[in-house]
């Protein structure tokens, strides 16, 4: 459990009761949980007003939370919570960097008013672009969380958009995806799925293939820039794009190529004095940035401020106008997770992608021929013969190039994507309709048993394959 800069009361703390219990959070504190590893957890708000990462909870329903679950009961005005059931751990805080958080929605907020009130077809009209940064679990996820939950609260739309193909908060790992967020977040149900728009990298980093990558993160951008232009209210309530903790080397390049492809106006880095100050170098080459302080202690940006992801950012982004680079402070309620838990983590996303957060969907088993599916990976294989090519070259490897893959046992466990494609060549730069998973593969018989979501034939024959695996227990 990580405490750091958190004010934890250990008297509070009543990690791993059973019973039925009350506790009353003060104004500003929060109630941190991680509930069982195998028992859901049933809570209730009785006094007070009190939320989970952005949205308000109903007074006096019992919510059922899954096992395995990490979050905090917020309250600005104070509350009484009543819990029912085991946790991992449960404790209050009344340290959280809850008022920098909610001081830079109150920002978005007058710049989605501001785009919202000029002429639509002005550059004005954009409403904030923000990406989220910062190294693993510093709470990237739960701060887009927040901010969406409270734009969508005040009526905005904004876009949500996750380019973490580690762990996957739109739809399962191994993807870049974007979906509108019309409604604060259900804290038990996650982002709704009925419109995402998701690209399939197939690979849980994007050192995998990293121009791959890049082109699926590039595609997104082009398809929402799209869809923005005829759709005012999207553009003004902006995005948020949740990031990779990878902040080092390349994955240093690739934040920078996210923040340009995307166009971002405003940058949060959290927890992280390096990647902050970076950022910061970056920006200060370019004039009129402004360094916007949205926090009254701890996460306040300050010009001289030596963090070096930040300023290296800053150095960076310092030629463009309108591009804020803002420091936050890491929340002490952040659990880390290593690779393992990650790993696991991973699982529970995809068995949650068929069988639902509650476990109340039922996917369908299907059985096809060989020949009834095409499956396609990208990248490998040289890209032109060497005949070819000039004289001493030595044929390179395409990463983005489209390899027909042959099926045997090696597609078993895989999880592969649907894409929306109508010809193989689309495929690098089509998004996907869903994915199905292989349970078996009988070269006697040339047939294919996958799961889907749901019965009846695929929208498609065209499947996209990376490396993702899943195991079903
Ligand atoms: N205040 C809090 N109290 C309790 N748990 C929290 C709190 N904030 C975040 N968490 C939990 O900590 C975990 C890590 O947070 P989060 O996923 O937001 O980090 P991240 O930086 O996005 O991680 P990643 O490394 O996957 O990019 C999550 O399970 C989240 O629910």
């Amino acid at each position: 459990m990580a405490y750091g800069g958190t004010n934890v009361n250990p008297l509070a703390a009543t990690g791993g009761s059973t019973t039925v219990r009350q506790v009353k959070l003060d104004k500003e504190c929060e109630l941190r949980i991680e509930t069982s590893l195998d028992l859901p957890l049933r809570l209730r708000l009785l006094t007070g007003t009190a939320e989970i990462f952005g949205t308000e909870i109903p007074p006096e329903i019992w919510l059922t939370i899954p096992p395995r679950l990490k979050f905090a009961v917020f309250t600005w005005y104070g509350a009484t919570i009543e819990m029912d059931g085991p946790t991992e751990t449960d404790y209050t805080a009344d340290e959280t960097p809850m008022i920098s958080y909610i001081n830079v929605h109150a920002v978005l907020d007058g710049r989605r008013n501001r785009a919202k009130a000029s002429p639509s077809d002005s550059d004005t009209s954009q409403g904030p672009r923000v990406v989220v940064v910062g190294p693993t679990d510093s709470g990237k996820s739960t701060l887009s969380r927040m901010l969406l939950s409270w734009a969508a609260k005040q009526g905005w739309k904004p876009t949500f958009v996750d380019l973490d193909i580690g762990q996957g908060s739109i739809t399962i790992p191994g993807c870049v995806a974007a979906t509108p967020i019309e409604l604060p977040i259900d804290p038990v149900e996650g982002i709704p799925l009925e419109m995402p728009m998701v690209y399939f990298f197939g690979h849980v980093t994007p050192s995998a293939n990293i121009d791959h990558y890049k082109v699926l993160v590039k595609e997104l951008a082009q398809t929402l820039e799209k869809q923005f232009s005829g759709n005012a209210e999207s553009r003004a309530s902006g995005m948020v794009i949740n990031t990779m903790g990878w902040i080092e080397g390349v994955g240093y390049e690739l934040l920078l190529h996210a923040i340009d492809t995307f166009s971002a106006t405003v940058i949060l880095v959290l927890g992280q004095e390096k990647l902050c100050s970076m950022l910061k170098d970056v920006l200060k080459k370019r004039p009129n940035v402004d360094v916007v302080k949205l926090q009254k202690s701890g996460g306040v940006v300050s010009r001289n401020a030596k963090e070096k992801l930040c300023s290296m950012l800053k150095d960076v982004l310092k030629n463009r106008p309108n591009v804020d680079v803002v420091k936050l402070q890491k929340s002490g309620g952040v659990v880390s997770r290593n690779a393992k838990v990650r790993q696991k983590a991973r699982g529970y996303r995809i068995r949650e992608y068929f069988y639902g957060p509650s476990n109340d969907l039922s996917p369908h088993s299907n059985v096809v021929n060989f020949g009834d599916l095409f499956i396609y990976r990208i990248g490998g294989g040289p890209q032109a013969p060497r005949s070819a090519l000039p004289i001493g070259a030595e044929p390179a490897a395409d990463p983005t190039r489209l390899v027909s893959v042959s099926i045997n046992r090696d597609l078993l466990h895989l999880v592969l994507a649907v894409s929306y494609a109508n010809e193989p060549d689309q495929i690098i730069s089509s998004n996907v309709a869903g994915f199905i998973y292989v349970t078996d593969v009988d070269m006697h018989r040339k047939k294919i048993t996958y799961l889907a979501p749901c019965a009846g034939e695929l929208p498609s024959k065209y499947l996209i394959v990376g490396t993702l695996t899943w195991i079903e227990n």
